[in-house]
């Protein structure tokens, strides 16, 4: 376990509910043996992951949580990170981590770009529906609302408790960093450009993420399609629940969970239909995708340490 301002610390000094595990003091990356190490979980902010990855043995298997290594093109991260790529070479390698979808291409890789956690929630009900041809791909809406851990521990004015209750807000209007990795999953999906318009909120939550997506459905088909299709894509699916008709998935009952709920709900305009799907933005929408996916990297079972139910039942 490494640290940068917390180095030198236990871990149940940063993180009081580990007190009683027995586990090693933090270390600088610098200071830290990778001689016994089979892989990592990189952790870190944008920007810094590029440069510590590179210096990292080749030998180690690596799932990375921070967007360096997730769009394909460099000169669209370069736009939408306001930053050069420093490890071009390296991003060739990498295999984009959202595990339902890219399961077989999970398991051969030696670098995981682990999915951020609004494009985790957006691409989990729009890729099999793109893909089987059931909406149309222009004209998607997604509004989605984050709670506020979505941002990272590290103390900002803006995620004061002062500034973030008893009201929500839209940021990165617009132009939010995840446009262009939701897009590029659904350009995958569709064998073609595809574009979106998103949103994402800050709610008075600590945890818990919902998208809600408007579509418009290809011609003859209605909504009661779009839910068997997510049914059938997702019935061997441990993580990602597609519920009964009318229900409606609520973040609560992902809490502490890797799972997914999803549902689809006609509109009052004909020919278009309402997605929600929820998750924990820190588990399916992070850690537990990572734990997923370093699963099957390492010929686990894919559900090993991640039987977590909801807080929430
Ligand atoms: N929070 C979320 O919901 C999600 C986060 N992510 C991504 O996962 C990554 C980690 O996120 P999160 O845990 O929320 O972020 P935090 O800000 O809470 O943690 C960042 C971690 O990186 C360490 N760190 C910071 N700067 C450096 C550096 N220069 N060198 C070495 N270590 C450093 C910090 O150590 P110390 O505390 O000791 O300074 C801390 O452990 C980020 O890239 C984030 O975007 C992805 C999906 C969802
Ligand atoms: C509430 C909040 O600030 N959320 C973060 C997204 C967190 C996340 O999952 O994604 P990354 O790994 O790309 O950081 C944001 O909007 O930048």
């Amino acid at each position: 376990m490494t640290a940068d301002r917390k180095a030198g610390q236990s871990i149940g000094s940063v993180f009081p509910h580990l007190v009683s595990q027995d586990l090693p003091k933090m270390v600088a990356i610098k200071d830290a043996d990778f001689s016994d190490v089979d892989a990592v979980f990189c952790c870190l902010p944008h920007g810094t992951t590029q440069e510590i990855i590179k210096g990292l043995p080749k030998s180690l298997k690596i799932v990375d949580l921070s967007a360096d290594f997730r769009l394909r093109d460099i000169s669209e991260y370069e736009e939408w990170y306001g930053q050069a790529h420093s490890a071009p070479e390296l991003q060739k390698e990498v295999v984009y981590g959202l595990t339902e979808i890219l399961r077989e291409e999970i398991k051969g890789a030696r670098v995981v770009a682990n999915p951020g956690c609004y494009p985790t929630s957006v691409q989990l009900p729009l890729v099999p529906l793109i893909k089987a041809n059931l909406i149309e791909s222009k004209n998607i809406i997604i509004d989605s609302k984050s709670g506020v851990s979505g941002a990272g521990r590290g103390a900002k004015e803006a995620n004061l408790y002062t500034e973030i209750a008893e009201g929500i807000y839209s940021y990165g209007v617009t132009r939010h960093r995840h446009v262009p990795e939701i897009e590029q999953g659904l350009s995958d999906a569709a064998n073609s450009k595809v574009t979106v318009s998103f949103t994402p909120h800050l709610m008075p939550m600590s945890r818990g993420m919902q998208s809600t997506i408007y579509v418009e459905l290809a011609a003859g088909v209605n909504f009661k399609d779009l839910n068997q299709q997510l049914k059938l894509s997702y019935e061997d699916e441990e993580f990602v629940v597609v519920l009964e008709e009318g229900a409606v998935p609520r973040t609560h009952n992902t809490q502490g969970s890797n799972f997914c709920f999803i549902n689809v709900f006609p509109d009052r305009i004909p020919g278009r239909a309402i997605i929600i799907s929820v998750i924990d933005n820190l588990v399916k929408g992070a850690s537990g995708q990572a734990l997923q996916n370093l699963n099957l990297m390492m010929g686990f079972p894919e559900n090993t340490g991640l039987l977590y139910q909801p807080l929430f039942p």
